[in-house]
């Protein structure tokens, strides 16, 4: 229905916006050496999502597979900028600052909780859902193994009953 589909294009650019952010990211990362994995933050942001997904209504254990599906993607994107940039350095690097990119995320994971919530009030991932919204999914550096595993996790996510 009309729902289902303004709620899945919703979510195909939500999940684009927190994967083009990836490149400021590497960016500060790679100006200030530091490691692309940060666990610390990844618990942080596992916990928060976790809310989120229970304030809007989704199983929250449901939700974790699919975060991590999506931190991974985040990563992969962020070692292939890093590895391209040894070849070819960035001039006058301009990145926003990672807590501006963390905020961003931040509000990008609870729009994704709400948009998921409001997906699966009219039911299941479809097939053909899936495949559209894997045709979608066009940051830059994302794999086709990345999407794979994140359309697989998106297909455990269950709202709370
Ligand atoms: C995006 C970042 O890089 C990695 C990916 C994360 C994510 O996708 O949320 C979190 C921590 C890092 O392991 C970050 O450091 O914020």
């Amino acid at each position: 229905g009309s729902v289902s589909n303004v709620s899945l294009s919703t979510l195909s650019s939500t999940l684009n916006q927190r994967m083009v952010l990836m490149r400021d990211v590497a960016e500060f990362k790679a100006v200030h050496h530091l490691p692309v994995e940060d666990l610390a933050r990844e618990d942080n942001v596992i916990s928060a999502a976790r809310n989120e997904a229970a304030e809007a209504g989704l199983d929250p254990q449901t939700v974790e597979p699919f975060v991590h599906a999506l931190m991974n993607a985040s990563k992969a994107i962020q070692y292939r900028y890093l590895a391209d940039w040894l070849a070819t350095p960035q001039q006058g690097a301009s990145a926003q600052t990672l807590a501006s990119s963390r905020e961003q995320i931040q509000q990008l994971d609870q729009q994704l909780m709400t948009t998921l919530s409001q997906y699966l009030l009219t039911g299941s991932f479809s097939r053909d859902d899936l495949t559209w919204l894997g045709s979608q999914l066009n940051a830059p550096n994302l794999s086709k193994a990345d999407i794979d595993n994140l359309l697989h996790a998106l297909t455990q996510i269950r709202r709370a009953v």
